[in-house]
């Protein structure tokens, strides 16, 4: 099964991220970008001002292909459960307004790019937050963290949970950690039992 985190930059993913860990020492607890030399791209073009918004898809898209054979499809062969930090969902989001003027409907264009080869996660969660307190607690460190921007990228996950409604579960991310992460703990234990 893979389950994916989903939501702006702050709306609290990571520590999520760490509560499963703590939760389901078995799994494969994963991220995008990834640690290997592609992600180690992705973060360079992240922190460059002028990068190039399609040459910084690619390299996204690098980054996830490497990721799916080498670390998601093995486990999930071996009837593993994988969990990911980001997916295929952030470059639907986030490149979807990255690239708006570039190509028309930019979210359709980046997905039809992953169709041929990604692997469509079981369940995606998404945390739901504004973008104000999203920037706000994300401490806006990165170009992609300033709240108009989230603005849009907010408007591309919504299109993408009525594209697949059952896929995704959204999860209020102005609650307490601790309710975010017993929430979210609670709703996989019971698709796990299903
Ligand atoms: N539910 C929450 N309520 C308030 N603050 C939170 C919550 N979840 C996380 N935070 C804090 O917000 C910041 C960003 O959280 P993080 O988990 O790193 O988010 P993300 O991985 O989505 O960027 C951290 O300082 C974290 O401690
Ligand atoms: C995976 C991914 C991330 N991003 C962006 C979101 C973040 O601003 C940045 C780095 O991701 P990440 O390190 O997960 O940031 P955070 O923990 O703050 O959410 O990259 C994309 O634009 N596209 C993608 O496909």
């Amino acid at each position: 099964m893979l389950v994916t985190l989903e939501g702006l930059d702050g709306s609290g993913k990571t520590t999520v991220w760490h509560a499963l860990g703590d939760a389901y020492p078995e799994a494969v607890h994963t991220r995008e970008p990834t640690e290997s030399w592609y992600g180690e791209a992705v973060y360079r073009s992240i922190n460059e001002e002028s990068a190039d918004p399609l040459a910084e898809l690619f390299l996204y898209t690098a980054d996830h292909a490497d990721h799916l054979s080498r670390v998601v499809r093995p486990a999930l062969a071996e009837g593993t459960l994988v969990i990911s930090d980001r997916y295929s969902d952030s470059r639907y989001a986030y490149q979807g307004a990255t690239l708006a003027g570039e190509v028309d409907d930019p979210m359709a264009y980046v997905q039809s790019i992953h169709e041929p080869f990604t692997r469509r996660p079981d369940l995606t969660f998404y945390l739901d937050l504004d973008p104000e307190t999203a920037a706000e607690r994300s401490g806006k460190t990165n170009k992609f963290e300033q709240a108009a921007y989230l603005d849009q990228v907010r408007d591309n996950y919504e299109r993408l949970i009525e594209e697949d409604p059952e896929r995704f579960v959204r999860v209020d991310a102005t609650q307490s950690p601790e309710d975010v992460s017993e929430q979210i703990l609670t709703r996989l234990a019971a698709e796990i039992a299903d």
